[in-house]
C-alpha cells in the first residue's frame, strides 16, 4: 500500500523532486529526468538509462560517477517520452556519442528508439539497448520478446564501466550487448504492488501461495505454488537459472559470476540475506564463483512483496566493468576519485522551445475550434473513464492505462488550446497536441496517441476546408502509422483491433457519400463493437502477452479507450456548427 501521495497524477514528479534535493552532490535536475552533478568528461560516451517510476533505484538511483550519466523518468509504470529522453541525453553527452539502455517494454522501445532518431538527426551519435534478462517472460529462443528487470544493473554498470575506460560508442555498445546476452533473472512473488491513489494491489496471491515468474509492474506470475522455505526459494531462483545457461557457458562449473539477490519492494533486508545464505551456498556446489554479490533492493515494484535472482555471466573483459568503481545515490561500490567538473542546473526553459504556429487559413481555423472541441471531449471521457481503464490494464498488464490516458488527454487538450490562442490551423493545432500528448503520457499508448493525432494533422493541414475525405484519409494514415511504429496487426489484442475497424467503416461511409458526423457515427459504433470483441482474443504482443489466458474474456484497454475516445468525438462533431462535407 502506499500511504504517503498528495495527488497520485502528481506522485512521480514530486518523488523526483525529493529525490533530486536530497542527492545534490551526485545528480541535478534536467528536464526530462536527472543528470550526473558533475559535467560528463568532453569525448565521454554517456549512458543513459531510463523508464518509468516506481522501480527505485532503478533508474534516477542509478545515475552518478562509475555507473549512468543520466536518467529519463517516466511517470508510474510508463516509459518516459521520447522527448524527456532526447532531451536527458543532450544534457549528458559530452562529444563522444550516447548509449540510451532500458528495460525491454513496449512503451520504452518505442519512445527510446524515436529520442535515439531524434539525436542521430541532431547530429549526436546514438544506440540503444533493450535489456532482456527476465527468463519467464519468453521462451529462449524468443529472448529479444523478454522483460528487464533486476538485470538492468549488470547490463548499466557494464556500459557506464566501459564508457568510464573512454571506450568508443561501438565498443560500449559491443560490451553492453554481450553483458545482455549473459545476465539471466528469475523471480517469486508473495503479493502485488498497490498504486499511488489505488485500493487495492495489482494483483493478490492466496494466502500460503506464492507466484512464480512475475515482472516488475505487478504482472502477476506465471503458476502459483506453495510458499516455499527461504532454503527452498532459494533452491528455486538457483536451479531455475542454473538451467538456462546463456550461450557459451557450457557448464557452471568453473565460472565465475556476478550475482544479484533483489528485494521488490518489501521483503526485508534479513529476509533476503536468509535467502542468499542458500544461493551463495548452492551456487558454490554448482562450482561457480560469485564476485561482488549485490543483495537489496535495486529494481523494485513499489511495494510488491517479492524477490529475484540475477546471474551475471562474466568473462575476462566483462569482470573489471563489474568491480569497477561506482558512486550512485542508490549503488556504491569501491573509492571514485572526486569529480572537478561541475555542471550547472538546466532550467526547464533552458531545452523547452515554443512551438511554431505557421499562417493559417480562415476555413482552417474554424476547423481548429472543431478539434479543439474534439480534444476537450476526449478529456473528459478519459477523466470519466480512468478507473475503469485502470482496472482493465491490472487484468494482465501494469493497470497504469488510465493514468496515462488521463496525463495525455490532459496535456492535448492545453497544448491545443494555446495553440489556437496563437491562430492556429487545425494541422498544426493537432501536432501540437500529438507532441503533448506523447511527452506527458510516455507509456506505449502515448506514444501511439501521438502518432494518431499527428496523422490527423497532417492530412488536415493549415490552409483548406478539411471535408470528410480528408478526415478519413487522416484516420487511415493514423492506423497506418499506428501498426508501422508498434508492428502490431489486427488480432493481436491491442487498440488496432478498434482502430482498423474504425478507419475501414469511416472509410466505407465516406465512400458512400456520408457527411462525415453520420459517417464518424456509424464508425464509432464498428470501432466499440470491435473493442468489446477484443474480450475473446488471446493478446499475441507486449505486457499482456505472457498473461495471455488470464486476459481472456476481458477486453484490451487501448482499444476500449479509443472506443470511447472517437465516441467522444462524435459528440463534439455533432455539435459542431458548421459540418464539413464530402
Ligand atoms: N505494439 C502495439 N501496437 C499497438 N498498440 C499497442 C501495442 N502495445 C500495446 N498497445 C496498446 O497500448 C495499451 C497499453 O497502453 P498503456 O497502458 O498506456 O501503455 P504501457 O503498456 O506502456 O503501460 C494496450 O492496451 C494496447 O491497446
Ligand atoms: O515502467 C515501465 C513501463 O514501461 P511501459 O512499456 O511504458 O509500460 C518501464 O519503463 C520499466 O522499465
Amino acid at each position: 500500500m502506499t500511504r504517503l501521495f498528495n495527488n497520485p497524477a502528481a506522485f512521480a514528479d514530486e518523488a523526483l523532486e525529493g529525490f533530486v534535493a536530497a542527492h545534490r552532490r551526485l545528480v541535478r535536475r534536467v528536464p526530462g529526468g536527472v543528470a550526473r552533478a558533475a559535467a560528463t568528461a568532453p569525448g565521454q560516451v554517456a549512458v543513459v538509462v531510463g523508464g518509468g517510476s516506481g522501480h527505485y533505484p532503478a533508474f534516477s538511483g542509478l545515475v552518478g560517477p562509475g555507473l549512468a550519466h543520466g536518467a529519463a523518468v517516466g511517470n508510474v509504470f510508463a516509459s518516459p517520452s521520447a522527448q524527456q529522453v532526447a532531451q536527458v541525453a543532450k544534457a549528458a553527452q559530452a562529444g563522444g556519442g550516447v548509449l540510451l539502455a532500458f528495460g525491454n517494454y513496449a512503451g520504452d522501445v518505442l519512445h527510446f528508439g524515436q529520442a535515439a532518431e531524434r539525436l542521430t538527426a541532431e547530429g549526436i551519435p546514438c544506440a540503444t539497448l533493450a535489456v532482456t534478462d527476465d527468463v519467464s517472460s519468453a521462451a529462449a529462443g524468443e529472448s529479444e520478446k523478454r522483460r528487464g528487470v533486476a538485470g538492468d544493473l549488470a547490463v548499466f554498470k557494464t556500459a557506464a564501466a566501459a564508457a568510464e575506460a573512454g571506450l568508443p560508442l561501438a565498443e560500449v555498445v559491443r560490451l553492453a550487448e554481450l553483458a545482455n546476452a549473459r545476465t539471466r533473472s528469475f523471480g517469486i512473488a508473495f503479493s502485488g504492488c498497490t498504486l499511488p491513489g489505488a485500493d487495492a494491489p495489482l494483483f493478490t496471491v492466496p494466502d500460503g501461495r506464492m507466484a512464480v515468474g512475475l515482472g516488475i509492474h505487478g504482472e502477476p506470475g506465471l503458476a502459483e505454488r506453495p510458499v516455499p522455505s527461504a532454503d527452498e526459494a532459494a533452491e528455486l531462483l538457483v536451479s531455475t537459472l542454473l538451467g538456462e545457461l546463456p550461450e557459451g557457458v557450457d557448464s557452471p562449473r568453473g565460472q565465475r559470476a556476478g550475482v544479484i539477490l533483489n528485494g521488490l519492494g518489501s521483503v526485508k533486508y534479513e529476509e533476503l540475506f536468509v535467502v542468499y545464505r542458500q544461493v551463495a551456498r548452492l551456487l558454490a556446489e554448482a562450482g561457480v564463483e560469485t564476485v561482488d554479490p549485490e543483495v537489496g533492493e535495486l529494481v523494485t515494484s513499489f511495494d510488491m512483496a517479492g524477490v529475484s535472482l540475477t546471474l551475471f555471466w562474466l568473462t575476462d573483459e566483462l569482470e573489471p566493468l563489474w568491480t569497477a568503481p561506482a558512486d550512485a545515490p542508490a549503488y556504491r561500490k569501491g573509492t571514485v576519485a572526486p569529480a572537478v567538473t561541475t555542471a550547472e542546473p538546466l532550467a526547464d526553459a533552458d531545452l523547452a522551445e515554443e512551438p511554431a504556429v505557421p499562417e493559417a487559413s480562415e476555413p482552417s481555423r474554424a476547423a481548429a475550434r472543431t478539434a479543439l472541441a474534439a480534444l476537450e471531449a476526449i478529456e473528459t471521457t478519459i477523466r470519466a473513464h480512468a478507473e475503469e481503464l485502470g482496472r482493465i490494464d491490472a487484468v494482465a498488464g501494469d493497470g497504469d492505462h488510465g493514468i496515462g490516458m488521463r496525463r495525455g488527454s490532459e496535456a492535448a487538450h492545453v497544448a491545443a488550446r494555446q495553440a489556437l490562442e496563437r491562430g492556429a490551423g487545425a494541422g498544426t493545432l493537432l501536432h501540437h497536441a500529438a507532441d503533448a500528448w506523447a511527452d506527458r503520457a510516455g507509456g506505449t499508448s502515448g506514444a501511439l496517441w501521438g502518432v494518431i493525432l499527428r496523422a490527423l494533422g497532417t492530412a488536415l493541414g493549415d490552409t483548406e476546408r478539411p471535408d470528410a475525405h480528408a478526415v478519413s484519409v487522416g484516420v487511415d494514415a493514423a492506423a497506418d502509422g499506428v501498426m508501422r511504429l508498434g508492428k502490431a496487426e489486427t488480432g493481436d489484442k491491442t487498440m488496432v483491433d478498434a482502430l482498423v475497424p474504425f478507419a475501414d467503416a469511416l472509410s466505407e461511409a465516406v465512400g458512400q457519400g456520408a457527411p462525415l458526423t453520420a459517417a464518424w457515427d456509424t464508425a464509432a459504433t464498428a470501432a466499440d463493437a470491435a473493442a468489446k470483441a477484443t474480450a475473446e482474443l488471446l493478446p499475441r504482443l507486449g505486457r499482456a502477452r505472457p498473461h495471455a489466458e488470464k486476459s481472456l474474456g476481458t477486453p484490451d484497454a487501448g482499444a476500449v479507450s479509443l472506443a470511447l475516445i472517437v465516441r467522444a468525438v462524435h459528440g463534439a462533431l455533432a455539435a459542431c456548427p458548421a459540418e464539413p462535407t464530402a
